[in-house]
């Protein structure tokens, strides 16, 4: 029999500074898996994770999942992945929650106001990188773990835990792994749950879909070493005007893409669809105010939510080689490579997107007769993900948002991508949720991403509900 609301809660309340420690402890651990350098950091992000849950009575298997090959030519070794297990009762049902301990790259100079990775605790908030995305997250769905052990001697449910470090740059060797482990780790899965994705106000939102996202980048080169630009400017075809000339040719103003055929494959809106979005909790102006930006591509809210979520966009994200510093720098750069991202939707397939960047790419190149070398990779090519959110398992989380929160969740699709979630779904035939704990404005890969103690703690609570309602479906 389930352990009763009024205890477990109490239970999770009374133990919240141990978990702040834990996630302040986990933070400190600098795995950023964009890093190559960090690539012992995140080893041993992987070891904690495994350490506390053999604390939690749970088997733990570090799955090799072999190496990476960086831009360079050179390898690395890829880090670990959990495949633990807490319970194996024939007569429960198993869920399988995959979650990632690698974060995006983040430094004090890039605009934090405290040390990234010393979890600070300010006004309710809980900042530090990976305080969202995702150690907080997966941190909840363990203590959730540690308090019904603890409460009940035992689980409601079996459960498995499937833990990455490598999510943050397109989860490379987890699908090989899947297909490895198909028939023996991953065989006897009722429920996949993601724990890693937002909700979209204070209201608890259950995500049924993900974006999928093809990540590119150009490389122009045009002479040998960097340049004066006094001695040779005027002489040569610099690269970053090519570099810029071909960035500035995937989008328009309004953001529209303008790739030939993008769009062709985007799943059209279907009758009602639009309803969808009318009642979800998003103010459209309290967030333009709190991102300080002046006016949105989209004027309704469920213009923005739909070009969000469910229709693709092009994002550029920066330039490698090129002089960013302060002050005044007189040079040309020798090589730049830039970098962009189309977030696509179903069913946008990312061996067709990526043709048709490349082909559009090298006719806009050519059309510019320039005598540079350029070169364009497609390095990851995450499929975008969307189910069926009336899955006995959505009622279940339905279920355990009201006990937890007292309010109806909004059923929602996340703009990001969990780049292995198609192709879990795909291997295991299984029922697949987004069961996240973020808040809408965590700042998530940017500055001062935190989490809000309400998320953490409350989060903790959604967990410990879903499984115990899991238990009664
Ligand atoms: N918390 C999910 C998340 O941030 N996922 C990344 C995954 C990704 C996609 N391309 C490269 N990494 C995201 O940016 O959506
Ligand atoms: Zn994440
Ligand atoms: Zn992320």
């Amino acid at each position: 029999s389930p352990v009763p609301n009024d205890q477990i809660f109490q239970y999770i309340d009374g133990h919240q500074k141990e978990y702040i420690q834990r996630l302040k402890d986990w933070v400190a651990i600098q795995s950023d898996s964009s890093d190559p350098r960090k690539r012992q950091d995140v080893n041993k992000m992987m070891e904690v994770t495994k350490d506390f849950i053999l604390q939690l009575g749970g088997t733990v298997e570090m799955a090799d999942i072999g190496e990476q090959r960086l831009a360079n030519g050179e390898t690395i070794p890829l880090p670990p992945v959990i495949l633990a297990e807490i319970g194996n009762a024939e007569n429960k049902p198993t869920v399988c929650f995959y979650g990632h301990m690698d974060v995006q790259p983040a430094k004090q100079e890039d605009g934090w106001s405290t040390d990234p990775y010393t979890l600070v605790e300010k006004d309710g908030n809980l900042y530090g990188r990976g305080a969202s995305d995702d150690k907080g997250q997966v941190l909840a769905l363990l203590h959730a773990l540690e308090s019904l052990i603890n409460m009940n001697q035992d689980l409601p449910v079996n459960v498995k835990l499937f833990i990455e470090g490598m999510e943050e740059t397109g989860s490379d060797g987890l699908e090989m792994l899947i297909e490895n482990k198909k028939d023996t780790f991953f065989s006897n899965i009722d429920y996949i749950v993601v724990t890693d994705t937002p909700w979209l106000s204070k209201k608890p939102g259950i995500t049924y879909g993900a974006r999928g996202n093809c990540y590119f980048s150009i490389e122009v080169q045009s002479s040998k070493v960097d340049l004066h630009s006094g001695g040779f400017g005027g002489m040569v075809y610099e690269a970053m005007g090519d570099l810029i000339y071909l960035l500035n040719s995937l989008t328009d103003a309004n953001g529209r893409i303008l790739v030939p055929g993008i769009y062709e494959a985007v799943a059209p809106l279907s009758e009602n669809e639009e309803d969808l979005y009318k009642d979800i909790e998003f103010d459209v102006d309290e967030q333009r105010a709190n991102l300080g930006v002046k006016k949105f591509l989209h004027e309704s809210k469920a213009d923005l939510l739909m070009h969000r979520c469910r229709y693709p966009s092009l994002s550029i994200h920066g330039i490698e080689g090129a002089f960013s510093g302060t002050g005044t720098k007189t040079v040309i750069p020798s090589k730049v490579i830039g970098k962009f991202s189309i977030r696509q939707v179903p069913n946008m397939e990312p061996s067709v997107v990526e043709k048709q960047v490349k082909d559009y790419l090298e006719s806009k190149f050519s059309e510019r007769k320039s005598p540079n070398e350029m070169k364009i990779t497609m390095i990851i090519g995450a499929k975008p993900w969307l189910t069926n959110m009336t899955e006995p398992q959505y009622h279940a989380a339905r279920r355990a948002v009201t006990r937890v929160f007292n309010i109806e969740a909004d059923m929602i699709r996340a703009g990001g991508t969990i780049p292995i979630a198609k192709t879990l779904e795909d291997y295991l035939g299984k029922s697949l949720m987004l069961l996240g704990i973020g808040g809408p404005d965590d700042a998530t890969h940017g500055q001062n991403e935190k989490i809000s103690k309400y998320n953490y703690i409350g989060g903790t609570k959604l967990y410990a509900a879903y499984l115990q309602e899991l238990a009664s479906l």
